[in-house]
Order: structure tokens, then C-alpha cells, then sequence
């Protein structure tokens, strides 16, 4: 595992957000979770993210350790390994205690919905790097979260490393708060946070680092080649890479982003996800036969496009 980083790592992989394998019984099942790791790897993923769709909202903080330990003992040397904390302050001060003495370079901050407000959440943060030593990755997903001037501040306290941006807008090209929290900080600092679609007019327009996916999970290298398309300014190429995940991110849109990614990475075969803790639920078996004709599309794809790699 990666303990040394800085900000060009937010843009040399995509920053894979998986699901997280448990037991029927809803134990960590290890053998399951370094399977899909390994996909990851093979794919020529870098950076995992554990957060949102690991739904870790709903893991208890009791397990948070062996949480920890057994996606460590999982990832390779060079993997950037980034655990998520919170989002409430009741979660950050006892896992602040956790990863006091852990070597993660930076944690990524589940956003908060309610209750909260703009000042106290700028509070939680800082006291959550002040118990910890651990600076955030801040993920935003409402408008004006936090405001742009406040996280200015933060990167230069060193608080806070980079955001996790992910307001839905209707045209993504046209937002102002996006536009102040990159001139509070800086565009290297910002990646997409919410998939593929998304990440083609933020880096295109806006120029941000890089970008968070769950598809990323199925197809690491057609995701990768679709962020170095990105970053060279091809846009047409992106364009046209981008087509592959149409179809399970229609389903995700649809029938919920985080079940429809656990029951896919299952059912495509990549690695058996298991359930899905409370308080979510796995996707409805009624779309199953959809979401494994979108998942095994997707990963036939990838492997395709592996060979094709190997062989040039
Ligand atoms: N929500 C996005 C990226 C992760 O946060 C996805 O799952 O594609």
C-alpha cells in the first residue's frame, strides 16, 4: 500500500469506488474483495477508494480496524489505498482514534446530508485532521457544502488534500460553485465524483485532476484508456470510449447507483459481492436479468480490449 502520495496521484488512475464483499452472514469475506482487487490491479487501476458504494455509511465503527486490515493486507505495494470516514462527528472522532496510528496518507470524508450546516461540517473536518494527523479527501455532493473560501483554507492549513466534486447540475458545464472551489484550491486538487458519464464534461470543461467510477470495477482498462483519452484532450475518443458504459449506467441511474454496482460485479462474475449491509438492500431481482446482460457485455468488453492491448 501507497503511504506517500501527492496531488499528481489524483490523476494518474481513476479512482475506483468497489463494492464491498461480505459473508451471508455479513462478515468481511476476504477472499471475495482481493479477487475483485486483483481485477482492479490487472486492469491497471491504481487508486481505490473505498466509500459510497463499499456502503460504508452502515459499517460499524467496532469493525472499522479489521476493516481496514483486510483490504491492506489485499491491495499491492503501489495501490493508493484511501479509506472513507464519517459522515457524522460521532463516526469521525472514533475513527479519527483508529487512523491515528494507521499510515494512510489521506481518508476521504463521507458527505453529511442532515443535520448539519456549512460552518459546523468545516468544524468536524478540521477536528477530525486534528485527532488524526490524517488529511481529507472531502466528498461534496450538495451545493455549497462547504464554502469555497473555507476549503481554500483548509489546503492551506493542510487539512484538507483534495474534493471528491459531485453536485448534479442539468448542464455540468455551467456551475458557479465548481468554478469557486477550483479557484479556492486548484483544478489538480478536484476529481469528477460520480462515474464515467460525468467525468467527460468536468475534465473537458473544467480540467479536473481525474475522476471516481463503480464501472471502473468491471472494466478497469477500458475505464483507464477512457481517463487517458481525457487527459490528452481527445475528446471525440472519449466520446466514443465512453459508449461501453452506457448501458449499466442507464440501469444504475434508474434503479439506484450503489445496489445495481454490488449486484453487477456479482453477477458479471467478476468477484461474489454477497449482501449488501443495512440499512441498503441488493438490487431488485426483477432487473437482474438486465443488470447481468449489462455486466457481462461490459466485462467481455474489457477482456477484448485486454487482449487487444497485449498483443499491439
Ligand atoms: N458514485 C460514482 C463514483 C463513486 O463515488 C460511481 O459509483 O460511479
Amino acid at each position: 500500500m501507497l503511504t506517500t502520495i501527492d496531488t499528481s496521484h489524483l490523476a494518474r488512475s481513476v479512482l475506483a469506488v468497489p463494492p464491498f464483499a461480505l459473508t451471508g452472514d455479513f462478515e468481511i469475506n476476504r477472499e471475495a474483495n482481493a479477487k475483485l482487487i486483483r481485477h482492479l490491479e490487472a486492469g491497471g487501476v491504481s487508486t481505490l477508494l473505498y466509500g459510497g458504494n463499499a456502503n460504508v455509511h452502515n459499517w460499524p465503527v467496532s469493525k472499522f480496524a479489521a476493516w481496514l486490515d483486510s483490504l491492506e493486507e489485499a491491495v499491492a505495494e503501489d495501490t493508493w489505498l484511501i479509506p472513507s470516514v464519517g459522515p457524522d462527528w460521532g463516526k469521525l472522532v472514533d475513527e479519527a482514534a483508529i487512523l491515528k496510528s494507521r499510515r494512510y496518507p489521506v481518508a476521504m470524508a463521507l458527505p453529511m446530508i442532515a443535520p448539519q450546516t456549512p460552518e459546523g461540517v468545516v468544524r468536524g473536518l478540521q477536528d477530525f485532521v486534528d485527532r488524526s494527523g490524517v488529511p481529507l479527501i472531502v466528498y461534496i455532493k450538495t451545493d455549497q457544502y462547504v464554502p469555497a473560501e473555507a476549503m481554500g483554507r483548509l489546503v492551506e492549513q493542510g487539512a484538507v488534500f483534495g474534493i471528491k466534486y459531485a453536485v448534479p447540475r442539468a448542464d455540468l458545464t455551467q456551475d458557479s460553485y465548481l468554478q469557486e472551489l477550483i479557484d479556492a484550491v486548484g483544478a489538480e486538487r478536484i476529481v469528477s465524483g460520480f462515474g464515467e458519464p460525468p467525468a467527460l464534461p468536468h475534465l473537458t470543461h473544467f480540467k479536473l485532476a481525474g475522476f471516481t467510477a463503480g464501472c471502473v470495477c468491471i472494466a478497469p482498462h477500458l475505464s483507464m484508456t477512457f481517463l487517458h483519452a481525457l487527459k490528452r484532450g481527445d475528446e471525440a475518443e472519449a466520446r466514443r470510449q465512453l459508449e461501453v458504459f452506457m448501458p449499466l449506467e442507464a440501469l444504475r441511474e434508474r434503479h439506484n447507483a450503489i445496489r445495481v454496482l454490488h449486484t453487477a460485479v456479482s453477477l458479471s462474475g467478476v468477484a461474489d459481492m454477497g449482501p449488501i449491509l443495512p440499512l441498503l438492500t441488493e438490487a431488485d431481482p426483477a432487473v437482474h436479468g438486465d443488470i447481468r446482460e449489462a455486466a457481462r457485455a461490459l466485462l467481455a468488453a474489457e477482456m477484448t480490449a485486454r487482449q487487444k492491448a497485449a498483443a499491439a
